[in-house]
């Protein structure tokens, strides 16, 4: 049985990931130590009723050392800080990570094996040991678009994002709940009465949401009531990173022999957990939509085609609906005025799992069973 070591198993993500491990039995079949940068000594936490022991030090090399997998949920400076401390010591094992430090390094693999499964092979056959997940919305992009890139049909793929609070992490997630909170407390009195004025309401809110009451500590600028079409840090060709990575890394994941043009714009809106993504898609031929459909549904376990119909895509393609779900429904699927090549999509996913938490511990299982 393999020895694994958790770190950042208390954080957002980590947490999904504990409760998914949980679900799957995935604690069966490995020996879990649990690590902490900032509390260890106290008692490791028990899951699927075994006794984690005692928290190790997570800045403790020759503790790693002994490890045959990391799995980290930490973040990013965890990873530049401690990665090339272990595997310059000599270490061999297996390093799983969330962040994105890694992801693009020559001697890494970006998991998601519903689309990758053949790429994660040839890297274990290759003797690759770094196995990083993917930036959310590419994989949430992958996991509900996936059978257009199997069936070698994308020519190029324009997005819009709506992401949601929390892939900024869970401060982010609080601020957006106060922000919301003090805009309704503001008027609440307000709304009560049904002839109040509308847009009396709406300029006590904007008022409001100007003044500076709001808590931007993370955002920035108020989140609630607005959005943010930026996100990530800015970029010398006017891209933020956000926007970068579904470029680099969708053809990374695919493992591309010829570059696959994807672009957009990144925006950040007072969903809480849920990506969701608007794809203007040019297809390399003209495919009878059915067809289209079909490469979709059959590509895996949880992408599912919502029809394009009013009241389905209401009940089925928003973030509340797929909230805490593993499915990536893809909807909206028509082609454009521009002509037949042209097609449009909608797709939903949970940003903490398979945005995060699932990939990870899906290739925990490819190396332990
Ligand atoms: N948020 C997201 O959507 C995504 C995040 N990621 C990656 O995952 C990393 C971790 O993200 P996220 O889970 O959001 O980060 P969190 O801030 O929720 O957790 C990170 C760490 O903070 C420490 N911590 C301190 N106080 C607390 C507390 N009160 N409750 C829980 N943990 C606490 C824990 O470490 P300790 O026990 O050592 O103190 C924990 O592991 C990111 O940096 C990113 O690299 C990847 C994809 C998506
Ligand atoms: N940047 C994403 C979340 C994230 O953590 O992405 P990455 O793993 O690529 O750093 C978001 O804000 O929604």
């Amino acid at each position: 049985m393999k020895t694994v070591g958790l770190v950042g198993w208390r954080g957002m993500v980590g947490s999904v990931l504990m409760r998914r491990m949980s679900e799957e039995r995935d604690f069966d079949a490995i020996r879990p130590i649990f690590f902490s940068t900032s509390q260890h000594g106290s008692t490791a936490p028990s899951f699927h009723g075994r006794e984690g022991g005692t928290l190790q030090d997570a800045y403790d090399i020759e503790a790693l050392k002994a490890l045959d997998i990391v799995i980290t949920c930490q973040g990013g400076n965890y990873t530049t800080e401690i990665y090339p401390k272990l595997r310059s010591a000599g270490w061999q094992g297996y390093w799983i990570d969330a962040a994105s430090t890694l992801r693009m390094k020559d001697d890494a693999v970006i998991i998601l094996d519903p689309v990758n499964h053949q790429v994660i092979s040839q890297g274990l056959d290759r003797g690759i040991k770094t196995f990083v997940g993917g930036n959310c919305t590419v994989s949430l992009m992958l996991m509900s678009l996936g059978g257009l890139f199997a069936n070698e049909a994308v020519e190029w793929a324009s997005v819009a994002t709506y992401q949601a609070a929390s892939g900024g992490g869970a401060r982010h997630m609080r601020e957006l709940l106060i922000q919301m909170g003090l805009l309704h407390n503001g008027v609440a009195e307000a709304l009560q009465n049904p002839s109040s004025a509308i847009l009396d309401i709406e300029q006590k809110v904007t008022e409001m949401s100007r003044s500076g009451v709001l808590p931007t500590d993370n955002f920035g600028v108020p989140l609630a009531g607005s959005l943010i079409p930026w996100i990530d840090k800015q970029l010398e060709n006017g891209q933020s990173r956000e926007e970068w990575k579904g470029q680099a890394e969708t053809n990374k994941i695919l493992a591309t022999r010829n570059l696959i043009p994807v672009d957009g714009l990144c925006v950040r809106v007072g969903a809480l957990r849920c990506h969701s993504q608007a794809f203007t898609l040019k297809l390399k031929r003209d495919i009878p939509l059915t067809e289209i459909e079909q490469m979709l549904a059959d590509h895996n376990d949880w992408v599912k085609v919502v029809p394009n119909d009013r009241e389905i895509t209401l009940r089925e393609l928003t973030p509340a609906a797929v909230t805490g779900t593993l499915a990536t429904p893809v909807g909206r699927l028509r082609k454009l005025n521009m002509g037949p090549e042209y097609l449009s999509a909608f797709t939903v996913g949970d940003q903490l799992l398979w945005g995060a938490a699932e990939p990870l511990r899906r290739m925990l299982r490819l190396l332990v069973d």
